[in-house]
């Protein structure tokens, strides 16, 4: 069993009272999870002060408290550690605890807003497929080889994510690939972890009700790399506006990927079509299953990332050539009458633009582009008015409905995006609160060779509405329609 003194290895201390010469059973963050034997350890978070948590979490048995300001009175029975930043120490504590569990297999990151989840799971589809055990986390699903473990966050907390990586190598992987979104960079859910690899996709508006402006979001992304060390790699998008910068103060080394500026992992689109795409990749060409421009920046970062851990370039492209990408991306589904859907799970406004600018480019002749789109509530409010009016730029007509209004009141969430809408976009809108209607309605405006997008909630299989999530899959539904107009 370990001891608070196994922990506290590379934990930047404050002070420290009393013994740690104590057995652990676990860490918490969460003092209502706390039992006899815990360490608690109190963070500072949006909603609320973990430190005001404290006594309850020695009332229900914990034996340890980490915390970055001290309570007025100490129980003699407990040992204090005081440390300069609680969420940096439980990243560092978590990984000590679960003995280190990213040195022990290969840990690949992917960050970016967009395309995170798309990268993650093609790396850990391909290697799979090259016979590798491996671990994903992402925000779709956490797997250990062929077991899913529902993911809750795209990037788990640090006590969760450690525990994770433990149980993959526990299990014999030799490699994880894992998103890090944002607010885990932030929170320092990753602190302590050994990357040995760290891709970045792309960054857009996204995420400002919690960075507040670009430039905050920009270092968050950019500490990822600041913060590998000299054995790592990091790749890049070459063609991302910031893609340079990104790397430009890491330790690892850096390589780049791209279809316009110089890069060592190049591809050029040769066809793209709703099938899939055609590309050169160095002096290669492949097919792809997957479908769009900016797939083909995935597909390279993939790519690069395999080539880079030490796999050959031709077994990566024929393997890739025939994997598919993550539930809920440019779903393609099509009915009996020939109308198009896709469901994808688009949430920016550069992913929708993205995935309109695919969808125009591939359309049939004549077939009209119906969207469906919403914003989710408790998020950044910015994005809505944006998203609104790249759908009605690149649609013929647009459907503004709810995706997850959260807390929020639904009708006032599209009233923000119509906001967005200039008066041709205005004549080509109409706004249905309710989800399943405004596809359904979707389907009724459609004909033959028409495509709808479904956009914003992709492999989600609930609407959370009033905080309470009821079952919802845009997949469903779509079928269900589809099937109504058999009859
Ligand atoms: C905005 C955000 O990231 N919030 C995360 C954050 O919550 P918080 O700072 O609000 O925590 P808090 O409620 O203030 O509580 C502070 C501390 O007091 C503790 N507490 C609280 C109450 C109590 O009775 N006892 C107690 O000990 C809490 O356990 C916590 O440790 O820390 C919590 C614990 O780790 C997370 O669960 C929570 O994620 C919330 C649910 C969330 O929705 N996060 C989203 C925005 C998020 O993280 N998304 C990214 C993906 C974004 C992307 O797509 O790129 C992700 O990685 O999933
Ligand atoms: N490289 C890319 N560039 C721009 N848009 C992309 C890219 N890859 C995917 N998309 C679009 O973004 C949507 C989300 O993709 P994905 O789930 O891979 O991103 P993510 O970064 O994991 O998102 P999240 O932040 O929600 O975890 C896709 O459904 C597609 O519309
Ligand atoms: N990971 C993203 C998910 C957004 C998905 C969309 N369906 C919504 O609910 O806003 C976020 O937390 O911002
Ligand atoms: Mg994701």
């Amino acid at each position: 069993m370990k001891q608070l003194r196994d922990i506290l290895h590379k934990v930047a201390l404050v002070g420290l009272y009393g013994s740690t010469d104590i057995s652990l059973q676990d860490l918490q963050l969460d003092s209502r999870a706390v039992h006899e034997g815990s360490v608690f350890i109190a963070v500072v978070g949006l909603q609320a002060d973990g430190h005001a948590y404290i006594d309850k979490a020695i009332a229900l048995g914990a034996v340890a408290v980490i915390c970055e300001d001290l309570p007025a009175t100490l129980h003699d029975s407990v040992t204090y550690v005081q440390v300069k930043n609680a969420h940096e120490a439980t990243g560092v504590m978590a990984h000590n605890f679960y003995d280190e569990p990213s040195t022990r297999l290969k840990l690949v990151g992917v960050t970016g807003t967009n395309g995170k989840t798309t990268i993650a799971t093609l790396l850990f589809n391909l290697f799979s497929e090259l016979g590798y055990h491996c671990g994903l986390l992402s925000t779709v699903q956490n797997k250990i080889g062929t077991e899913i473990i529902p993911a809750t966050h795209t990037t788990p907390d640090a006590i969760q994510l450690n525990a994770l990586l433990a149980e993959m190598v526990s299990r014999g992987c030799t490699h994880a690939f894992m998103e890090c979104s944002s607010h885990a960079i932030d929170q320092r859910r990753i602190a302590g972890l050994h990357f040995k690899g760290a891709l970045f996709s792309n960054i857009t508006h996204d995420h400002l009700d919690y960075h507040k402006t670009f430039d905050n979001y920009i270092k968050a992304k950019k500490r990822f790399f600041d913060d590998l060390s000299s054995d790592a790699f990091a790749l890049s998008n070459a063609d991302d506006k910031r893609g340079t910068v990104m790397l430009q103060n890491t330790k690892a080394s850096r390589h780049y990927y791209g279809l316009k500026n110089i890069a060592e992992f190049k591809g050029k689109i040769l066809e793209n079509n709703l099938t899939g795409l055609t590309m050169l990749v160095g002096a290669t060409e492949v097919n792809f299953g997957l479908i769009g421009t900016f797939n083909a920046y995935n597909l390279l970062a993939v790519y690069g990332a395999a080539t880079l851990l030490g796999e050959s370039s031709e077994e990566v492209l024929r393997v890739l050539s025939m994997i598919k990408g993550a539930e809920g991306r440019f779903d393609y589904l099509v009915s009996n009458t020939q109308i198009i859907a896709i469901v994808d799970y688009a949430h920016t406004p550069d992913a929708l633009e993205n995935v309109l600018a695919t969808i125009n480019q591939l359309r049939n002749n004549g077939g009209q582009i119906i969207s469906v789109v919403g914003c989710g509530g408790d998020r950044d409010r910015t994005k809505r008015p944006e998203m609104a009016a790249v759908a009605a730029s690149l649609s013929d007509r647009v459907i503004l409905t709810s995706d997850n209004p959260r807390s929020e009141e639904p009708a006032e969430i599209i009233r923000e995006m119509e906001a967005g809408l200039d008066s041709a976009g205005r004549k080509k809108s109409i706004s249905i609160v309710d989800r399943k209607e405004a596809i359904k309605t979707a389907i009724s405006l459609a004909q033959a060779g028409d495509i709808i997008l479904v956009a914003g909630k992709g492999h989600e299989k609930y609407q959370e509405i009033k905080g309470v999530k009821n079952h919802f899959d845009d997949h469903e539904v779509v079928r269900e329609m589809f099937s109504l107009l058999d009859k």
